[in-house]
């Protein structure tokens, strides 16, 4: 484990060509893209959490029976201004930077507060997202890094702020058929508020203006925070034909905390605050009237990073999130843990929460005169409740579908629509996943893929041409090797039979990655 944590990745900007072994369809044309932390050593400076590292992107294309790997640091501002002070000098989730020793801190802490939040980093490291035709790296604060699909090269910078009320976005939006992409985030104070945004990039034309898809922004729901200086913090929402999923879960931000962290020396990590006697909530916002339904759904308090999916069936929203009893995720990637062996791990006496796959099933309308107490469910198949309470509120209790899987995948065809499978990664109680599972939600069935000294990335799907069925694809994984004699590769699957289709060798410094993108072949 050691060795991928704590190493800088060397980059291979110039394309490596891979050793094929078996048979990859011919039909898969395209390049599958990946983002994830490649570099934490900076001169003599060391970050302190995994989710810090220089955004490394890497690429497989595949061209006429060809496959050919590529990788490039992405030329952020904070990377450009980290390589030319030869140490980190950028703040990042886990690592509070001071830019330049020579001054004042406490002036600089101070100019700080009188912005009350900070101006955070461009190093996009977890996910690539679309917006029309155009690609971005992209993080969680107010910055996404344009970038070239082929030769990975950084464009510029956007900032959500120049055209929307938001301090922080998610970097997994969602995307419709008409090829628009859906974001939220978090607006601070703005006219003394904190409220969560949902936004719709709409795509843009040929012809259009340099960032017309931005300045054609539109908000299409504003969601006021419980409370103004504790927003919820969230890694992603759902999606169905006519609603969009939120869940306002007691795992928050705190804002003084955020405005004052540079003059107290923390990093921001430590502005993440968990609430466990608090409840979670469930919005679901009318894609339509952009409103919010009025019925106060909640659940126990969770954690969640992921949403699977979520679509309709009968008067229900159904919805399925990887979800955690408590916040120690994020505590986990911190590399002194990381580069524990598991006998230290075992021995640090901190417990560490394994996720499950959850499955919420929410009635969207009820027979006002049912007694307080009755669940409301209709739906069958299910053992998802939720009890009509009074005042409003509806109590849901999820169905356990599956345990142990994180950075969860489905065929994106099946969006927002009742669906079969999930991709993901299967996790034990250690931080980097071993395996790659196909789940089926009907038979509650998995099929598993793993190889000795094998460390899978999150599996991404790609439909065949002539699909019929859900799964009529491949699975791509990048698959990265601890064992000194064999290289890494990129691996496909037969997404119904979970068979190895072939594989991609590549010498190169592959790193362990978060998200990333297919993207076919025009
Ligand atoms: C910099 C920064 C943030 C960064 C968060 C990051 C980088 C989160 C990464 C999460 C991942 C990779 C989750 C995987 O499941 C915050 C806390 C939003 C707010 C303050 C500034
Ligand atoms: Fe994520």
């Amino acid at each position: 484990m050691q060795s991928f944590f704590g190493n800088n990745r060397r980059e291979s900007p110039k394309p490596v060509k891979a050793q094929i072994r078996g048979e990859i369809p011919k039909w898969l044309q395209g390049t599958l893209i990946r983002n994830g932390p490649g570099m934490h050593k900076i001169g003599d400076t060391v970050y302190n959490h995994w989710f810090d590292g220089m955004a490394l992107l890497h690429s497989f294309t595949f061209k006429d029976g060809e496959i050919f790997y590529r990788s490039k640091y992405l030329r952020s501002d904070t990377y450009r201004s980290n390589m030319e002070a030869n140490r980190i000098v950028v703040s990042e989730f886990g690592t509070m930077a001071y830019p330049d020793p020579c001054k004042n801190i406490f002036a600089k802490a101070f100019s700080y507060l009188s912005h009350t939040i900070p101006d955070f980093t461009d190093n996009c490291l977890i996910n690539i997202i679309r917006c029309g035709e155009d690609l971005y790296a992209s993080t969680e604060t107010n910055y996404i890094r344009k970038i070239d699909l082929e030769t990975l090269e950084t464009n510029e910078k956007v900032d959500y702020r120049k055209y929307v009320a938001l301090n922080l976005a998610t970097s997994h939006p969602h995307y419709d058929t008409n090829g628009n992409t859906y974001n939220m985030g978090t607006s601070i104070g703005d006219k003394g508020k904190t409220k969560y945004q949902i936004i719709k990039i709409p795509q843009s034309k040929p012809g259009d203006k340099e960032h017309a898809c931005f300045t054609n922004c539109e908000v299409i729901c504003s969601i006021p925070s419980r409370s103004l200086l504790r927003p919820s913090y969230f890694h992603s929402f759902g999606m169905t034909e006519n609603y969009i999923v939120f869940i306002e879960q007691p795992f928050k931000l705190d804002i003084l905390k955020l405005a004052t962290a540079y003059f107290r020396g923390v990093n921001w990590a430590s502005c993440l605050g968990w609430y466990p006697n608090d409840k979670t909530y469930i919005h679901l916002i009318d894609r339509e009237t952009k409103k919010i339904l009025s019925t106060k759904y909640y659940t126990d308090a969770l954690v969640v990073y992921h949403h699977v999916n979520a679509y309709e069936e009968d008067g229900h929203v159904i919805f399925d999130i990887v979800a955690y009893n408590d916040n120690s995720l994020y505590d986990m990637f911190y590399l002194k843990i990381l580069k524990l062996d598991d006998a230290a791990f075992e021995k640090q006496g901190k417990t560490f929460s394994s996720p499950s796959c959850r499955r919420f099933v929410i009635p969207l309308q009820h027979d006002k005169n049912v007694e307080l107490g009755t669940n409301i469910v209709t739906l069958e198949n299910t053992t998802a409740s939720a009890l009509k309470e009074k005042d409003g509120y509806v109590y849901c209790k999820p169905e356990i579908l599956f345990e142990g899987i994180e950075l969860p995948r489905i065929n994106y065809d099946y969006n927002g629509k009742k669906y079969r499978y999930i991709y993901a990664s299967k996790v034990q109680w250690r931080p980097v996943p071993t395996k790659i599972i196909k789940c089926d939600i009907l038979t509650k069935t998995c099929y598993e893929w793993r190889e000795d000294h094998c460390w899978p990335a999150e599996p991404v799907f790609v439909r065949a041409p002539e699909a019929k069925e859900e799964d009529d694809g491949v699975l791509l994984s990048s698959i990265v090797s601890s064992d000194p004699k064999t290289s890494s590769f990129l691996l496909v699957l037969d997404a119904k039979t979970f068979k190895e289709l072939g594989r991609a060798s590549v010498t190169a410094d592959i790193h362990l990655d978060l998200h990333g993108l297919f993207i076919p072949e025009k």
